[in-house]
């Protein structure tokens, strides 16, 4: 069992140190797992060689000391922008069965008759546009707060995806993808996905705008706020496959698949300890592996806002990876943050 307190939690020294290296994936290679180690640089980084051959591509493998890992030039690009288009169109069916569902609701009259809408009424806000979710393989139960059984399988193009995927995991299985739209300007709060019910790493492959993912270490606030009682059962009624996020920052509720949110950042650091929040670039084809460290005590999570580093955010698109295990229990170094540990897994 981990620790229970925070005082008896190490931290790795210098959490945000890495290396970075580029290996060469020969084309068609990636689902058999022949990788060929090209070139290793330290601490400093490299670029990756963009030449792209028949001979396949090379992708750029960030390694934190925290347990990060960024690979970046994932997929080939041929492959990366077939699977954004097919991402495109899932969510553009998602739409279009949300509108048939709709026009089989009966409208209220008074809200389409402008004739009768109060005089000196204020034209209404545009609502904000919300994060949506896509569920593959298990799902997340809000009321448990545990996974619950989910009948749509992972599409066989997913489950390539995973295949390219393997080669960088310590055998987890994976058995749930959870694809989310963000639009512009849109985010996640920050949260640590709950450690019972996923195994091991969490993935994160991007797709379409690049954006920065902010990671803070957890403290007591974020503990505090993880386990307060039954935070996100109002959103968790949802049974199809397909959902829209909640999306305000620093709320708690999240409809993708986990987890458990603090506000932004988790909570103010003593006086005399600098902030430890930091922001990664997650590039469109970028693969995000959190383990170890980051992974189970560290928060991460998109603030809501129009720029990153002056640049507009665009459209993304994400796929989450995570092995689901509905009789998980956790054992890490982290039991500040481990619903195992603290008691809190199951009900
Ligand atoms: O969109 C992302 O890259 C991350 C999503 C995430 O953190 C989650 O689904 O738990
Ligand atoms: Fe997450």
């Amino acid at each position: 069992m981990g620790n229970t307190t925070m005082d008896d939690i190490t931290w790795v020294t210098d959490p945000w140190g890495h290396t970075t290296r580029i290996i060469h994936v020969p084309c068609g290679a990636s689902r058999c797992n022949m990788y060929d180690s090209r070139k290793s640089t330290s601490r400093t980084g490299s670029s990756p060689s963009s030449a792209q051959s028949d001979d396949g591509h090379d992708q750029e493998i960030i390694e934190y000391n925290n347990g990060l890992t960024l690979i970046n030039h994932f997929l080939p690009p041929e492959a990366y922008h077939v699977l954004l288009e097919t991402i495109k169109e899932d969510f553009r069916e998602l739409e279009e069965t949300k509108r048939r569902e709709q026009s089989t609701i009966p409208q209220n009259h008074d809200t389409i008759n402008p004739s009768i809408t109060p005089k000196n009424s204020q034209p209404k806000a545009k609502p904000k546009l919300r994060r949506q979710a896509i569920h593959y393989g298990p799902k997340y139960d809000y009321t448990t707060n545990h996974a619950c059984p989910n009948s749509i399988p992972n599409p066989t193009y997913i489950q390539n995806l995973i295949e390219r995927i393997k080669p960088h995991i310590r055998g987890l299985d994976i058995n749930q993808a959870t694809i989310q739209y963000y639009p512009p300007g849109s985010g996640i709060p920050p949260h640590i996905d709950t450690h019972s019910c996923f195994e091991d790493e969490i993935l994160s492959f991007s797709l379409g705008a690049g954006v920065n993912m902010g990671f803070q270490r957890g403290d007591w606030g974020t503990r505090e706020k993880m386990f307060a009682p039954r935070r996100c059962a109002a959103i968790s009624t949802s049974t199809s496959n397909s959902d829209v996020a909640q999306n305000t920052s620093g709320s708690n509720g999240n409809a993708t698949g986990q987890t458990t949110h603090s506000s932004t950042p988790s909570t103010s650091p003593k006086p005399s300890e600098p902030s430890t929040y930091h922001e990664i670039h997650l590039p469109p084809n970028s693969l995000c592996i959190m383990s170890n460290e980051i992974r189970y005590a560290w928060t991460h999570g998109i603030r809501s806002r129009a720029t990153d580093d002056g640049i507009k955010r665009g459209d993304r698109y994400s796929i989450t990876f995570r092995k689901v295990d509905f009789e998980g229990v956790c054992a890490c170094q982290y039991g500040v943050w481990c619903d195992s540990q603290q008691g809190k897994s199951k009900d």
